[in-house]
């Protein structure tokens, strides 16, 4: 990445206004999965103890502009303060007096978090007045919060053209490297693994991947769009109707640029959508009316797993069947355990979505990954080629 980065500033004395992405779970106030905010320590402890004022500013869920109490990002600061060894204050406002005056209070070498900038209609706004307001809090800027690079809203993008330098953090650069490595410049074969609910959104990814990817896998719920366009029975499954054709046109390319995309050739379908419900195995040709596409069936779990430990590099997105669900998580787990094992036979694995990560989290193989990202929504637009707005707005080496 060509952009300057906080190495490449003076911090001592410097009041570093730093976008981080602490949208992480909370239960009753306590933080669930703080993996966000444990990947963005290194640039927070660079900062600190290389005597700057940090103010962190980060998003909570999707408040729309107004105060939601509960998505208040006070819990997370009481959680900061358990990860780091300098004060961390919280101020209740991200703009205005109430947050000049925590700043003010908190000495270098200390942390001061911001209320959530979702609060305000200015954040996703981009609003002129409301990035300024930000901006007036920094000496610099610098990005760490890679899940939120793919908006374009004030204090991701828009804060930068009121404040300079904008630097990246080392989360951010890490992310963009292994995403670039794997992408631009991957050790062979590369094999893309698409799953999940959301079609609509990665179909597209599907179209940028396969100039790019040996294989792709499709599973989980994306599975059923493409039986339908092979004019397959898919019962009740989850399928998007409108993408059918899309699918349809998506496989003939594939066809034309010698790419294989790969569909499961046998499902577990369940009679409905719980855990308990009844379930059996199916061919492809075998999902009756009144019966869904619930998870990759045991044909499918083995040659998806052959091909991808025989892969030396795999991007995976979104689980192969409803993993949330025991009954119906061995696909994700097989898919989880075959990425493991080519990582161990020296391929590149990452892992990008929210539920991908839990998953593989569920089966206890983060670490045995090359990467998990921190960013659903963020790698998803990387993959599809685009440029990442809170990448673009950062200042050039
Ligand atoms: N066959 C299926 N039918 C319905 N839902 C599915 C199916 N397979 C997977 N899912 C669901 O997809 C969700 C995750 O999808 P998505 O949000 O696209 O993934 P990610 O967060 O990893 O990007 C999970 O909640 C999972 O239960
Ligand atoms: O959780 C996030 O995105 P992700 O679920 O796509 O990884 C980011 O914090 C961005 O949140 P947003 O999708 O509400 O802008």
């Amino acid at each position: 990445m060509d952009k300057m980065t906080l190495e490449d500033v003076q911090i001592e004395g410097k009041k570093v206004l730093m976008r981080v992405d602490f949208n992480v779970p909370i239960k009753d106030g306590q933080i669930g999965d703080d993996n966000r905010m444990v990947q963005a320590l290194p640039s927070i402890n660079y900062v600190t103890k290389h005597g700057g004022k940090l103010i962190l500013m980060s998003h909570l869920g999707r408040p729309g502009g107004e105060v939601d109490k509960s998505l208040s990002l006070k819990p997370v600061a009481k959680h900061l303060q358990t990860l780091v060894d300098t004060k961390v204050h919280f101020a209740e406002d991200c703009i205005g007096e109430k947050a000049k005056t925590v700043i003010n209070q908190a000495k270098d070498g200390e942390i001061v978090l911001l209320e959530n900038v979702r609060f305000h209609k200015g954040e996703k706004a981009n609003d002129e007045e409301f990035c300024k307001q930000l901006a007036k809090h920094g000496d610099l800027f610098c990005n760490d919060a890679f899940g939120s690079s793919h908006r374009a809203h004030s204090s991701v993008a828009g804060v930068t053209r009121f404040l300079q330098p904008a630097v990246s953090g080392y989360l951010l650069e890490k992310e963009i490297k292994y995403l670039n490595d794997s992408i631009n410049n991957p050790s062979r074969p590369f094999v893309a693994i698409l799953g999940g609910a959301k079609v609509s959104d990665k179909i597209g990814v599907i179209e940028n991947l396969l100039d790019k990817v040996d294989s792709i896998l499709v599973g989980g719920g994306m599975t059923y769009t493409f039986y339908k366009a092979k004019g397959l029975p898919i019962g009740d499954s989850l399928v998007e109707d409108d993408k059918v054709d899309l699918a349809k046109e998506l496989m003939m390319k594939a066809d034309e640029k010698g790419v294989n995309v790969v569909l499961p050739v046998d499902s577990v379908a369940a009679k409905e959508f719980k855990n308990d419900a009844e379930h059996k195995v199916v061919d492809e040709d075998g999902i009756e009316d009144g019966w869904m596409g619930v998870d990759i069936g045991p044909q499918t779990a083995i040659s998806f797993g052959n091909i991808i430990k025989n892969a030396r590099t795999v991007v995976w997105n979104g689980p192969m069947g409803v993993f949330e669900m025991e009954n119906f998580a061995d696909g994700t787990n097989a898919v989880a355990e075959a990425l493991a094992e080519s990582t161990k036979l020296g391929g590149t694995t990452i892992i990008g979505g929210g539920d991908s990560a839990s998953a593989i989290k569920q089966a206890g193989l983060e670490e045995a990954v090359s990467h998990v990202s921190t960013g659903g929504g963020a790698s998803l637009m990387f993959l599809e080629g685009k440029d990442l707005p809170g990448v673009v707005a950062l200042t050039d080496k």
